[in-house]
């Protein structure tokens, strides 16, 4: 399972939590202003915005997982198996293949209602960018430097682009459907709530946190979904860039998930492989992983974004104990 997140706090945080039973191999990318971007059925970028985020490298292309551009455009890729349903290419249409659409949109659209139009006429083709990586069934979450946030969803019935009034995505069902369950959640509070239910009898408050007693809990997409939402609803904002990275990543440890909790076959776990977040307008990727509780950050900026060639950052996976005796 996966969950990703846009976090208000002055500047805007993007990114998301990579829930997986394997590692990839997947590596920071950087893909500069020149580096000739090549599609299936749309024409060669050979400039475009610079991009950084979470890829692997096939054949010289990066398969972005999730990334964030230079104007301060976010996305990723969510796992969507059932409803996801990709289209043979069609005449007319701007045809993208699900693996080119986080490079196509970070490459080319500098908001979220540019990607809008970008997305008008756009068939999410049914191309595998190989025999051994075949399409996977994914929804996306985009989101910009103005908080502006859209969830992209192609599914038998077409391709259906959703304002996401949250900020938030998880995985299955479909996005409206996980909006109507946020209603269930109406009354979850970070205060005590009324005794409402039998206002004349002592019902005392006998622990903290009372107003969160029904917040769902599970590792499943829906209690992620929702609480998630709650966490980053009611984060507070910080006085630095430190304090706000470090609450983005509290609100999305909210929704880790821990190796052995989640048996996806026998004794094969999905669990957090990484998190990552990033500074929409600083153009700053951050992220930690399962084994490396740091966080880590790589600077877009402090490379040359004007060559061809793709940057790569390996992934810091050591922990560091800060043994003080
Ligand atoms: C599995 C990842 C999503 C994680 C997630 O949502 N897990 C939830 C699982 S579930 O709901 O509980 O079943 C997705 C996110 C991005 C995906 C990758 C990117 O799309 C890039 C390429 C695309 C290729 O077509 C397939 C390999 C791949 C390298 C993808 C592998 C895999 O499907 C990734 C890594």
């Amino acid at each position: 399972m996966c969950t990703s997140i846009i976090y208000p706090a002055g500047d805007y945080y993007f990114g998301r939590n990579l829930d997986l039973e394997v590692d990839l191999g997947q590596r920071i990318v950087i893909t500069p202003r020149n580096k000739n971007l090549e599609f299936r059925e749309m024409p060669n970028l050979e400039h475009h915005y610079a991009i950084i985020g979470m890829s692997i490298i096939r054949d010289d292309y990066p398969l972005y997982f999730d990334g964030i551009n230079e104007k301060g455009v976010g996305m990723a890729g969510l796992n969507f198996n059932g409803p996801a349903h990709y289209f043979p290419v069609q005449q007319g249409k701007d045809n993208i293949a699900s693996f080119e659409l986080v490079p196509y949109i970070l490459a080319t659209a500098s908001s979220v209602n540019e990607a809008k139009k970008l997305l008008a006429n756009a068939n999410i083709a049914n191309l595998n960018f190989s025999d051994k990586l075949q399409a996977a069934p994914l929804h996306w979450i985009i989101a910009d430097k103005t908080g502006a946030s859209i969830t992209v969803e192609s599914t038998i019935e077409g391709l259906k682009v959703y304002d996401n009034p949250v900020g938030v995505l998880t995985n299955n069902p479909e996005f409206p459907r996980q909006l109507v369950n946020l209603s269930n959640y109406r009354g979850i509070s970070p205060t005590a709530p009324e005794n409402t239910i039998a206002p004349k009898v002592d019902l005392p408050v006998y622990s903290r946190g009372f107003g969160s007693h029904f917040l769902p809990g599970g590792m499943d997409s829906e209690s992620r979904f929702v609480k998630a939402t709650f966490a980053k609803m009611h984060a507070p904002v910080g006085n630095s860039e430190v304090e706000n990275i470090t609450n983005y990543f509290h609100i999305l440890q909210s929704v880790e998930q821990q190796k052995g909790l989640d048996e996806i076959a026998p004794n094969t776990y999905e669990y957090t492989i990484y998190s990552d977040g990033s500074n929409l307008s600083k153009g700053i990727f951050y992220y930690r992983t399962y084994e490396n509780s740091q966080i880590n950050s790589v600077d877009m900026h402090k490379e040359n974004l004007e060559t061809s060639e793709l940057i790569t950052y390996r992934v810091q996976n050591q922990q560091e104990i800060n043994h003080q005796n």
